[in-house]
C-alpha cells in the first residue's frame, strides 16, 4: 500500500508493542522503515519479539521495560530513548481489559484498568511531547482507542470510561499543541482477535457480545494489516493537516448498536413492500385529517 520508504527516519515508540495489536503494529512500520521502539512490563516478551521482528525491514527494533503506570519508570525509558535519538512518534497501544459486572468491580480492578489506559496514555504523552515542543519536534501522537468512546459499553465500564479520556485528550491537546506541528489523533478499531485481548473479553470462546464478528456489517473481524496501515498513514508526512481526529477501523461496527435499525437487515423485499404500504396508508389517512398543505 505504501512505498517501503514511506517511513524512513520515523522513530516509533509503541507502548504494550510485545504482543498482539501493538506487534502488528511494529511489523507494519518496520516493514516501511521506521525504527521501533517498544515496551511492556515482561521482558521475554519484549525480548521474543524483537528477535522475531528484527528480521523485517531496516531490522531497527529495540525494547525497553517499562510500567506505564509509574510515571518516573515512564521519564527514564524515555530518557534512555532520546540518548540514541529523538522519536518522531508515539503508538499509545498499551491497556488493561477485562468483563465484569460494574457492580462486582472493587476499586483495585477499577484503578488497574483506568492506571495503564487513561494514566499511562497521559504520562507517556507528556514525556515525549515536552521534549518536542523544546526541540521543535513536529511528532505524530496516534492512540489505539476502541468504538466505545462512541456507543460506550456494559460490562467494561472502566474501559470505555478511560478510553473515552484519551479520546478527549486527542481533541485537546491537537488545538493546544497544533502551534507546535505536533498532531494528535487518535484510531478506535472494532474487533482483531488477539489472545491479550480475547483471553479477558471472550472467556468462555463462545464470542458473544462486542466479539461476535457476525454483529459487524462486513460479517468478519479486522485483518491486522488494516490496522497497520492505518498507523502507517498516521505516522507517515503527507497529510500533516489531519490533527484532533480520532479515526474508526471497525467494518462499520457501531453503526450497527442496537440503537439503530441495523437489525432490518434482515428484511425481504416482500417485507419492505408490505411496510412501505402500511406507511404510506398512515400518511394517506393524516392527511385527510389536515386544515392545510
Ligand atoms: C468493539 C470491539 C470489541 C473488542 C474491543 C476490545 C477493546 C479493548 C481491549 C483491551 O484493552 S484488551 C487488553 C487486554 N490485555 C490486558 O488486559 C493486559 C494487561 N492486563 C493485566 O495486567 C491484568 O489482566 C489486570 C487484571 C487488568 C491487571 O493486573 P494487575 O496485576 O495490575 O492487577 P491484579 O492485582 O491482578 O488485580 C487488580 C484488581 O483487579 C481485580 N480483578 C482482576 N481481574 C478481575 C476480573 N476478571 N473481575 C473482577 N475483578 C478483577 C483484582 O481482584 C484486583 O482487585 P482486588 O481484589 O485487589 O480488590
Ligand atoms: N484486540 C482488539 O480487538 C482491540 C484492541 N484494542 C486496543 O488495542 C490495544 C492492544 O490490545 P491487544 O493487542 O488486543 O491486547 P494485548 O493484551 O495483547 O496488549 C496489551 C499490551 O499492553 C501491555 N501492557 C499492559 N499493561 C501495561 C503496563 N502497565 N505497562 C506497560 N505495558 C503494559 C501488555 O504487556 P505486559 O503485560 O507485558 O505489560 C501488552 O503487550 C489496546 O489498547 C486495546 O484496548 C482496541 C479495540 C479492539
Amino acid at each position: 500500500m505504501f512505498k517501503d520508504s514511506t517511513l524512513a527516519n520515523k522513530r516509533v515508540l509503541i507502548t504494550g508493542g510485545g504482543t498482539g495489536l501493538g506487534k502488528e503494529i511494529a511489523k507494519g512500520l518496520l516493514s516501511y522503515g521506521a525504527e521501533v521502539y517498544i515496551c511492556g512490563r515482561r521482558e521475554s516478551v519484549l525480548q521474543e519479539t524483537v528477535t522475531e521482528l528484527a528480521k523485517i525491514g531496516s531490522g531497527k527494533i529495540h525494547y525497553r521495560v517499562t510500567d506505564i503506570r509509574d510515571p518516573d519508570a515512564i521519564e527514564t525509558m524515555v530518557a534512555s530513548i532520546w540518548e540514541e535519538g529523538a522519536l518522531t512518534g508515539l503508538i499509545n497501544n498499551a491497556a488493561a481489559n477485562f468483563i465484569s459486572p460494574t457492580k462486582d468491580l472493587s476499586p483495585r480492578g477499577y484503578q488497574a484498568i483506568r492506571s495503564t489506559v487513561m494514566d499511562g496514555a497521559f504520562y507517556t504523552v507528556l514525556a515525549i511531547g515536552k521534549r518536542w515542543i523544546k526541540e521543535g519536534i513536529k511528532g505524530s501522537i496516534v492512540s489505539n482507542l476502541v468504538t466505545w468512546v462512541w456507543t460506550g459499553s456494559a460490562y467494561v465500564v472502566p474501559s470505555a470510561m478511560a478510553k473515552t479520556a484519551i479520546d478527549s485528550m486527542t481533541k485537546s491537546l491537537a488545538v493546544e499543541w497544533g502551534r507546535y506541528g505536533i498532531r494528535v489523533n487518535a484510531v478506535a478499531p472494532g474487533p482483531f482477535p488477539t489472545e491479550g485481548a480475547w483471553d479477558k473479553l471472550n472467556p468462555t470462546g463462545t464470542s458473544t457480545g462486542a466479539t461476535d464478528a457476525s454483529t459487524v456489517p462486513m460479517g468478519r473481524y479486522g485483518e491486522m494489516q488494516e490496522l497497520a496501515n492505518l498507523m502507517t498513514f498516521l505516522q507517515a508526512d503527507g497529510c500533516d493537516y489531519i490533527t484532533g481526529q480520532t479515526i474508526g477501523i471497525d467494518g462499520g461496527h457501531h453503526l450497527a448498536a442496537p440503537s439503530t435499525f441495523a437489525s432490518l437487515g434482515s428484511w425481504s423485499d416482500d417485507d419492505w413492500s408490505s411496510v412501505r404500504d402500511s406507511i404510506k396508508a398512515s400518511a394517506e389517512k393524516e392527511k385527510t385529517q389536515r386544515s392545510v398543505g
